[in-house]
């Protein structure tokens, strides 16, 4: 239990002191609600004795209130500081883990399911907020009470305070395996959140697909067996817990028959007071309560562990090594030299080496699953390199911190990916240190800010999840908008063209003009015709570079590029035909 605690404190950080603070006000609040013991003995005590005077009476309730206020003070002072001291530790794991999982490898990330990241970020964190805290207070204040009970009852008796604890051992072994199963227990319900919380994602993203195969009555089945399944792991996980701890509480409570037996004997004796074995009687049966509130405290604590050991499992993904002294680049050309690189063992590009020119646009072709993205993913390090070298500027790109080497390069996507914010703030995601002006400029020049200003909210609109409610060829202009703000020297467009109807592809490529002018521009496109006046075309196939060279070059010589080029062409004579 004492580790459980460490961990969590350790967890802290910096609000460690306030944790400290907190658990030393409940250590307080602890002390002064052992009062009633004093008073009940005293009352007692005077009771038997017949020295119960009014005045007698009148000091102990007086002195028995003023403590209890006291106590409350402590527990208001001590709530309110491990309450919110739980939601920003937890706060500040949160941004950690966003600027960590923006330092980890794609690899890593995509290697993980959604549904696990999100269990850790939102349960297991949320339980860790919501009781991490307060469990180590509570804790730290029920060994305060069980102390302080012990040494007043051992003051009164020692043989009968000892009489106590006979249960103990046998407890002390159930209580043991009880920790293991809710260990057990605990690893059960998470894995079956994980599972719930995927299968609900799969459900939510696919229902387009689900009602345009007309396919839900089997999703439906589906989903309700996901739901059964996760209440019956949930239910059977707990049902093994309960039994054990109820027999622990038995074992327990039988030492209270002993102490009852024994105090009889002593009484009969005369070994002992009436006032005493009263004393026993009447708080023997509390002095369990704290050891059945440790034992559960300790389950729930062992129980977090498991939540502590998931979010360490996380952030022990290794980050993407960063040069500790961060470099500028003097311009924005950029180098692959020789480059090689698979997911797995088996590479998929090889040997891969070009230049491109700062202010040139470099146009990367192929056909599908030939490493286009993979290609220029590298260059952000989206994953690492197995060999050779990526340069920008003249400088490897592994000597710019991560930070710098993204405000060097925007991308812009086919389907570009929103967030359920305000157009504006979408906008402004770009830089942050954009002014509204910077932004309703960027719009104009990105053909969005007439649609923009038909809308009823204007640049408040809301999007709706990854832009959901705006058309796919608004959402591609709103990208685009946030790369102009952004202002990447950098620029890669991935299909970002593909896919888009002849009215809005000419706003789009009016867009993506405005936003490549001066620029190093990257582009993939499938559609040969948008690309003819790239300063080189890089042809890639089976993740090796094959050609190189302008249009005019490429379609002079005999090469995959030109059997490209004429089978287009050819699908364009057979539109043409055909309409
Ligand atoms: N995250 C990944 N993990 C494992 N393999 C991947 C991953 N992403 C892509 N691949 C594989 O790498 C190869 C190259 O993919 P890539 O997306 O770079 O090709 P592409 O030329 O851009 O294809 P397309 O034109 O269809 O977009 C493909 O065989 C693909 O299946």
């Amino acid at each position: 239990m004492l580790h459980s605690i460490k961990r969590i404190l350790d967890l802290s950080g910096k609000y460690k002191s306030k944790v400290k603070k907190g658990i030393l006000l409940g250590i307080l609040e602890s002390i002064f609600s052992c009062a009633p013991l004093l008073f009940m003995l005293f009352f007692i005590r005077d009771m038997i004795n017949e020295e119960l005077t009014a005045t007698n009476i009148l000091i102990y309730t007086g002195t028995f209130s003023i403590s209890i206020l006291i106590q409350f003070l402590f527990h208001y002072k001590e709530t309110a500081t491990i309450s919110s001291v739980g939601y920003e530790v937890i706060d500040q794991k949160r941004k950690d883990i966003a600027m960590f999982l923006k330092k980890i490898p794609m690899g890593d990330f995509v290697g993980k399911s959604l549904g696990e990241i999100n269990a850790i970020v939102t349960n297991e964190l949320t339980q860790i907020e919501l009781y991490a805290m307060q469990l180590v207070s509570k804790v730290i204040s029920s060994i305060t009470i069980l102390v302080i009970t012990i040494i007043f009852l051992g003051i009164l008796n020692i043989p009968m305070t000892i009489a106590f604890f006979v249960g103990f051992p046998v407890s002390f072994v159930i209580n043991k395996l009880s920790h293991k199963m809710y260990i057990k227990s605990a690893n059960t319900k998470i894995e079956a959140e994980s599972y719930l919380i995927n299968n609900t994602v799969e459900y939510t993203q696919g229902v387009a697909t689900v009602k345009a195969y007309n396919n839900g009555r089997n999703h439906s089945e589906r989903m309700k067996g996901v739901f059964k399944e996760f209440a019956n792991k949930t239910i059977k996980a707990d049902a093994k817990v309960i039994p054990l701890l109820q027999g622990y509480a038995l074992f327990m409570y039988l030492g209270f028959g002993v102490v009852l037996s024994l105090g009889t004997y002593l009484l009969m004796n005369n070994k002992i007071d009436f006032s005493v074995f009263l004393m026993f009687a009447v708080i023997g049966v509390h002095i369990y309560q704290p050891f059945e509130i440790l034992s559960s405290y300790s389950g729930t604590l062992k129980a977090m562990e498991v939540s502590l050991d998931r979010l360490e499992y996380l952030m022990k993904f290794r980050p993407l090594k960063e040069p500790k002294e961060d470099v500028k680049a003097d311009n924005f050309s950029v180098e692959y030299q020789d480059v090689t690189f698979g997911y797995t063992k088996e590479p998929i590009l090889r040997n891969l080496s070009f230049k491109a020119k700062e202010n040139t646009t470099t146009a990367i072709v192929g056909a599908s699953g030939s490493g286009k993205t993979t290609l220029i993913q590298l260059m952000m390090r989206f994953w690492d390199i197995d060999k050779g070298n990526i340069k920008i500027g003249g400088r490897n790109i592994y000597d710019y911190k991560i930070e710098t080497l993204m405000k060097y390069i925007s991308v812009v996507f086919q389907d570009n990916y929103l967030f359920n914010d305000t157009i504006y703030n979408n906008i402004i995601y770009g830089n942050e240190n954009a002014k509204k002006e910077d932004i309703i400029k960027a719009a104009e020049l990105a053909c969005c800010h007439k649609f923009i200003k038909t809308l009823p909210n204007g640049y408040d609109t809301m999007v709706g999840e990854g832009g959901s409610t705006l058309s796919g060829g608004e959402r591609q202009r709103i990208a685009i908008a946030r790369a102009i703000v952004k202002d990447s020297p950098i620029i890669i467009l991935d299909e970002a063209t593909s896919g888009v109807d002849p009215i809005n592809e000419v706003e789009i490529q009016r867009a993506i003009s405005e936003l490549v002018k001066g620029k190093t521009v990257f582009t993939i496109a499938h559609k040969l015709s948008s690309i003819t006046d790239a300063d080189q075309i890089i042809v890639l196939d089976q993740g090796q570079l094959k050609e190189k060279g302008t249009h005019e070059e490429l379609t002079k010589k005999e090469g995959i590029y030109k059997s490209l080029w004429e089978r287009q062409l050819g699908v364009n004579k057979w539109k043409i035909r055909s309409n």
